[in-house]
């Protein structure tokens, strides 16, 4: 199961290289489906295509070294022609939950500065209602245990993420709760409502950034555009 994951992380990973263009400027999002993505945009950069990236993590400006993938940054670039990210769940609407690697805000950054955005991911992340994945929400650390008050009384049991026995770092030096809501009917309200609370630096909902969805499963990698008539 967990290996046919992987492929399927794979399919949809390399279906979306079908979208990148020479002298594209991409988002590189994060989590272990962009790293398939990372893998095969690297091998095309061997073969001449010339792109740029402008990595959502650490861990991903390491693999898009490591593959040779050339890389730039927001002080060089005003818009990004395409990023391309994964996700934790996905909706029918296109909302998505992400944060589970704890890459939430720059990702957030990265996507919203480009003119288009794929999510790829196995057909696993397709939900009829967000929720099932505890919602990642980045906090500051200081006075983190009022942020989880404000935020358990929307009815979340929220827990500090711990990795390896240590409180995890989010590589803007913020804390992440993983927040456990029953279900999230309207995403778009309870990501403001979050966003007003003081200590809340940002959440892991992106509410309508998503142009296309590609997903891959036993059948192959399904593109599925915003404008439903356009899919393949
Ligand atoms: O912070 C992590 C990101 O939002 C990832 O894109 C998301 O967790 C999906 O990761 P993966 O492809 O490893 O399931």
């Amino acid at each position: 199961m967990v290996e046919n994951q992987d492929l399927y992380k794979k399919a949809a990973a390399e279906k979306a290289v079908e979208y990148v263009e020479d002298g594209m400027v991409l988002g590189l999002g994060s989590g272990t489906t962009v790293y398939w993505l990372l893998k095969r945009l690297g091998a095309l950069v061997d073969q001449g295509l010339n792109i740029k990236g402008i990595p959502s993590s650490l861990r991903t400006e390491g693999w898009a070294k490591e593959f040779g993938i050339p890389l730039t940054d927001f002080s060089e670039v005003e818009q990004l022609d395409l990023a391309i990210d994964g996700a934790d769940e996905i909706d029918p609407d296109f909302q998505l939950t992400k944060g589970g690697g704890g890459s939430l805000v720059r990702e957030k950054l990265v996507n919203a500065h480009a003119k288009q955005v794929i999510i790829i991911a196995d057909q696993s992340k397709m939900v009829a209602c967000l929720g099932s994945f505890a919602l990642p929400v980045e906090i500051v650390q200081f006075a983190w245990q009022r942020t989880v008050d404000k935020i358990e009384a929307f009815g979340a049991k929220s827990v500090l993420r711990v990795r390896d026995g240590e409180v995890f770092v989010s590589n803007n030096g913020n804390y992440i709760l993983d927040c456990a809501f029953e279900s999230i009917e309207d995403p778009k309200v309870l990501h403001n409502e979050l966003k007003l609370l003081l200590g809340v630096v940002e959440t892991g909902l992106f509410i309508d950034m998503t142009d296309r969805v590609i997903l891959a499963g036993p059948g192959g990698a399904q593109v599925i555009n915003k404008n439903e008539d356009d899919s393949v």
